[in-house]
């Protein structure tokens, strides 16, 4: 009889992960044009650019289809003007890919919206598993005022296409602080595709 194989030693927690193949971060600077207040942005960029915004860990065991990429995002609070701080947001490259993010700790939203411009969202808090169907562009927004830590599941052949977002001038709403709580509103820049 042979003897067992060690699985990977992988631990996911609101602080952290280890067991980890990749690390992928998100500075100030490389949201440029994400947010609607251009001058509060400017503002910020100014003392700081290189500071990280969000960042992901992931176990990523190949590419293949069938296989699974497992992972947690960590996105900071904070706001550029009234926008809270959110993730660039993407749909798969393969449409039909689906995804979960389980929530750890912090407050937020899934930010989801169909090809024709249906919003869809799932308030995050910790517990929820929000689910991104097929054909679902999705992004993260921190609403509250610690970071929103998830962890999240897709598929290993699913790719990332940033371009749908840029090309309709952003998501059709915008996640904005409304007194001490938030509400969506509509972004005057988009473009229905
Ligand atoms: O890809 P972004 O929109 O920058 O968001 C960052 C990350 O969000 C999720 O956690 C996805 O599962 C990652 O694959 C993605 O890279
Ligand atoms: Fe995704």
């Amino acid at each position: 009889m042979s003897e067992p194989l060690p699985g990977p030693a992988l631990v996911i927690k609101p602080e952290g992960m280890t067991g980890r193949t990749g690390r992928y971060e998100k500075k100030l600077s490389d949201l440029d044009g994400l947010f609607a207040d251009a001058e509060a942005f400017a503002a910020r960029l100014a003392t700081e650019a290189d500071r990280v915004i969000y960042h992901v860990d992931e176990f990523r065991p190949s590419g293949a289809a069938g296989d699974l990429i497992t992972g947690i995002s960590t996105l900071s609070a904070g706001r550029v003007g009234t926008e809270f701080h959110m993730t660039r947001g993407h749909i798969h490259a393969q449409h039909d890919r689906t995804e979960i993010y389980h929530c750890l700790s912090g407050h937020g939203l899934m930010l989801m919206e169909t090809l024709d411009g249906q919003t869809v969202v799932t308030e995050l808090r910790p517990g929820v598993v929000a689910y991104v169907p097929p054909v679902h562009i999705h992004r993260s927004v921190n609403l509250g005022d610690e970071d929103l830590v998830t962890l999240f599941c897709y598929p290993a052949d699913a790719g990332q296409d940033y371009g749908i977002i840029a090309r309709s001038g952003g998501m059709r709403h915008r996640a904005v602080a409304d007194g001490t709580g938030w509400r969506l509103e509509e972004n005057t820049s988009y473009v229905p595709r």
